[in-house]
């Protein structure tokens, strides 16, 4: 960058020449700050604040401060202090600032070529960077930010000082442990050698004090758990005590020298949750003045000129947070420091009665809800804050002490310290091996060199060039959220959408690219680089490593079945509803499966399925990949063996706690209709009853319920077709009922279907024979019958008759007042119905068998 670049910022808050005049023979200390974007213990600072202590030689060893074994002996007797911040060329595309000229390639990931840093990354740390500097200067000092190469910046302006006359006392700046950024700590110390001036590295990153370690870090163990039990045993020592930052800091130099590094500042603020883009020529600012969002905007320009696919990249037009993020915060320390407080002392977010406490902070339900997927609560959302620095581990750490003996201590609150450890167990992990971090063998070449060997050799991993292959690759597809696979699709909706994925999410998508297609690995690793808010090398590439088998798992051949997953943790598929509207309509216990509904219930179900209908609110009608043991969890019904814990979210009313499961219905004996009262019911089953759907009255589709007994007799309607009712023996699925425009329609053709027995798989062991005629010719059961001698046993045990129009049930939201069958879609009740016969009777045993089963 050249001196005209410097020029054409349009401001520059700290440029202009000075000679600092009665300045002459003061001192300044430059700090650097770089991914610890923070005031309150950051070592940086402390020490800068504290008084130096001599060097001392003792009997065994002279300690030596390069070597960071005791930084208590830091400390700083200059007169100023110079924070700076510079925007590296190397992460983060600069090219879209004006006049900005780069020096060096684009900022991609070096495999597969995506922008290193997406538009919500980009967002964040320009929020992070900016919220540093207005703490700064509420602490009497500043931050003075630049764009480049930070060993340029640094060096320039210790060159500047040194010709005017001030003497600079030292750079310092935090240890990074990874390579680009150990890189550019070497790149400094090299450009700043024959200077005079010392470059000092402080530890602020991990939990625990790498010189606390009770090992080398060069022997930190091979798996998790023996380090944790070493870190472990280290009792109260494990933990440095957070070091707080003086309330007055040492004073910003009254004139920074000029040097040809590009300067480009904040010179008037706006609120940026509030912005919308906006041209630079607004009549509110005066001419060559900035906001941040002109700054933001000018780092995402370049975002959108894409080499790849643009679908592909993370855009540079999201600028607003999505509605529906997980991660709903804004960059910096002051939100970091506002979340720390809500989620671990002050927050009130969960119902008392359901886990018999009074109200805590989310974190007393940490081990609990740490793995749902939908909202900001579930977990900490500490990850981008201690990405960027925004807060240290340390702070967490004395949260979760705060938390403790106000509400007390329990696996909850270890379960995030064990977390805790697993973030610093890759960090120490990294350092020990280097650049194998990148590497396709992983850690394992280190470890296992033979096993290494083997998954180096060709054709082990699958290849995918983003330049070549086409829009209908595995990979394109996978990396679009096209692949049909919904819960592959919607966790990387949610990455894209919104820069952030749980770690179930990660886990899963993970796995999925890696073991179930076997691509290299490091595409994920470079596309989660790209697009995650949270980007941290160790974790990621750690994490990345160990589900893909070449890392630090033991147990290497692991691998995640989707779709036990997505029931297991998506049981009722709002969260793939979340972020796939074309699936909105689906009954849960497809959700998860669509590729098993025909392509008449697709269409029912107002699914397209064209090539063309996909881009716009379709959905693929065939996952790109099926795994055999997928089919072992096809037919498990929502809520069976759901994970999904309480979201400490839940909003309590009148102090008790709002259903949140819409109750399961036996139905024994009876004849039933549709519930048309404009709510749905999750789960209904019958044994050699009849059911029948509900209808949501706000006009959206609903579903059939699925039957489960040893006989019976269905409705018409979605699903009414013989896979989704395994082993029934004597199987009639009613026609009739179909009505134009309506989406309650029958058997596919609208004719009443009859089937011997179906197998556990449902596959019915006759052919269809077509049994009566539609519309309304119901065999046995067609819409709109009111029942006879009918009644439901209610999920409490309680038993209410039905009545004959309809039912209403006091304990639940429903109040039927329809009569009995299917609604027309504006939840109205519409009185007509099939003629079917009354429902054969069945024993009690039957029942109790059917329902058992039913509701596993
Ligand atoms: C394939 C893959 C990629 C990942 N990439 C990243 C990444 O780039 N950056 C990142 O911070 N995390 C990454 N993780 C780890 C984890 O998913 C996130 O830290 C977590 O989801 C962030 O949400 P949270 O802060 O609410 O976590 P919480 O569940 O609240 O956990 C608290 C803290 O513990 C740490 N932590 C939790 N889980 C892990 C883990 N598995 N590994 C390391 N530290 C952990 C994080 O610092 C986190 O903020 C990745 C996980 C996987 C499986």
């Amino acid at each position: 960058m050249d001196g005209s670049s410097s020029s054409a910022s349009p401001s520059a808050s700290h440029g202009g020449t000075s000679t600092l005049g009665s300045e002459v023979g003061r001192s300044v200390l430059i700090c650097l700050l770089r991914l610890d974007l923070r005031i309150h213990d950051n070592p940086l600072f402390y020490y800068a604040h504290q008084t130096p202590k001599p060097i001392v030689s003792t009997a065994e060893k002279t300690v030596d401060l390069s070597k960071l074994e005791d930084e208590a002996l830091l400390g700083s007797t200059a007169d100023y202090l110079l924070p700076v911040f510079v925007f590296d060329e190397r992460e983060m595309e600069l090219s879209g600032l004006p006049g900005y000229n780069r020096k060096g390639p684009e900022a991609r990931t070096r495999e597969y070529g995506f922008w290193k840093t997406g538009g919500f990354r980009t967002r964040f740390v320009s929020e992070s960077v900016y919220d540093v500097r207005s703490r700064l200067r509420n602490v009497g000092s500043d931050l003075l930010i630049r764009f480049g190469f930070p060993e340029d910046v640094v060096s320039n302006l210790v060159k500047g000082f040194q010709a005017e006359g001030t003497h600079v006392e030292g750079v310092w700046l935090q240890k990074e442990m990874t390579y680009p950024e150990i890189d550019v700590e070497n790149a400094i110390v090299e450009k700043l050698q024959g200077s005079g001036v010392p470059v000092q590295f402080v530890h602020g990153k991990t939990l625990i004090h790498p010189s606390d370690l009770p090992f080398e870090s060069s022997e930190t163990p091979d798996v998790f758990t023996p380090f944790r039990k070493k870190v472990e045993a280290l009792g109260t020592k494990m933990v440095r005590p957070v070091k707080h930052s003086p309330a007055k800091f040492k004073t910003f130099p009254p004139n920074v020298p000029s040097t040809p590094d590009y300067a480009l500042d904040v010179s008037y603020e706006v609120d940026v949750d509030g912005l919308a883009p906006r041209a630079l020529e607004t009549k509110d600012k005066q001419e060559g003045e900035v906001s941040f969002h002109d700054i933001l905007r000018f780092l995402l320009t370049p975002l959108n000129d894409s080499q790849l696919p643009p679908t592909l990249e993370a855009s540079a037009l999201l600028q607003q947070r999505h509605p529906a993020s997980a991660f709903p915060l804004r960059g910096g320390e002051s939100s970091a420091l506002d979340r720390l407080d809500w989620y671990f002392v002050r927050g009130k977010s969960a119902d008392s009665s359901r886990w018999g406490k009074a109200d805590p902070p989310p974190a007393a339900r940490y081990k609990q809800t740490r793995n749902n997927l939908i909202g900001h609560a579930y977990s900490t959302k500490m990850s981008p804050f201690l990405a960027y620095g925004s807060i240290s581990p340390r702070q967490i750490w004395e949260a979760l002490d705060e938390h403790e003996k106000k509400f007390g201590e329990d696996q909850n609150t270890y379960w995030v310290r064990f977390e805790l450890l697993w973030r610093d167990y890759f960090f120490f992990v990294a350092e020990k091996f280097g650049h194998l971090l990148y590497d396709l063998g992983g850690f394992e070449r280190a470890t296992d060199p033979r096993q290494a060997a083997k998954k180096m050799e060709e054709g082990w991993w699958r290849k995918w060039n983003p330049l070549k292959d086409g829009p209908e690759h595995e990979m394109t597809r996978l990396l679009e959220g096209r692949t049909g696979i919904p819960f592959i699709d919607a966790n990387i909706l949610e990455l894209r959408e919104s820069g952030f994925m749980s770690n179930r999410g990660r886990q899963n998508v993970a796995s999925f690219l890696s073991k179930d297609l076997g691509y290299d690995w490091r595409i994920g690793a470079e596309f989660f680089q790209s697009h995650l808010i949270d980007y941290d090398p160790t974790s990621n590439y750690g994490n990345w490593q160990y589900v893909a088998g070449v890392g630090n798992d033991p147990r290497a051949s692991r691998q995640f079945n989707t779709i036990k997953q997505a029931k297991d943790y998506d049981s009722h598929g709002d969260y793939v509803k979340m972020w796939i509207p074309a699936l909105r309509n689906l009954h849960a216990d497809y959700v998860h499966t669509p590729w098993l509904l025909t392509t008449e219930e697709r269409r029912r179900y107002g699914l397209k399925t064209t090539k063309m209908d996909v881009t716009i609110d379709g959905y693929p009608a065939q996952p790109l990949f099926e795994h055999e043991g997928w089919q072992r969890h096809y037919e498990r019904k929502q809520g069976v063996g759901s994970k999904m814990h309480g979201n400490p979210q839940e909003k309590v009313k009148d102090g008790k706690v709002p259903r949140r499961h819409r109750p399961s219905y036996r139905v024994s004996a009876a004849t039933y209709g549709a519930l048309t009262d404009g709510s749905h019911v999750d789960q209904l089953s019958a044994s050699a009853g009849t059911l029948y759907s509900g209808y949501d009255g706000s006009g959206s589709r609903n579903v059939i319920p699925p039957l489960r007994g040893a006989s019976g007799s269905i409705g018409p309607g979605y699903n009414a077709r013989p896979q989704n009712f395994p082993n029934v023996a004597g199987l009639n699925i009613g026609g009739g009922g179909e009505r134009s425009g309506s989406p309650f329609g029958t058997s596919p053709s609208g004719q009443a279907q009859k089937y011997a027995r179906t197998t556990a798989s449902g596959v019915p062991t006759n052919l269809p024979a077509p049994v009566g005629r539609a519309p309304g010719n119901a065999f046995d059961f067609g819409p709109g019958r009111t029942g006879s001698a009918s009644s439901l046993d209610l999920p409490n045990g309680r038993r209410r008759d039905q009545q004959a129009n309809g039912f209403t049930d006091p304990i639940s939201q429903f109040a039927s007042p329809g009569n009995g069958h299917g609604g027309n879609g504006n939840g109205v009740p519409s009185g007509n119905g099939g003629n079917g016969h009354a429902p054969q009777a069945v024993s009690k045993a039957d029942l109790e068998t059917s329902w058992r089963r039913g509701s596993k």
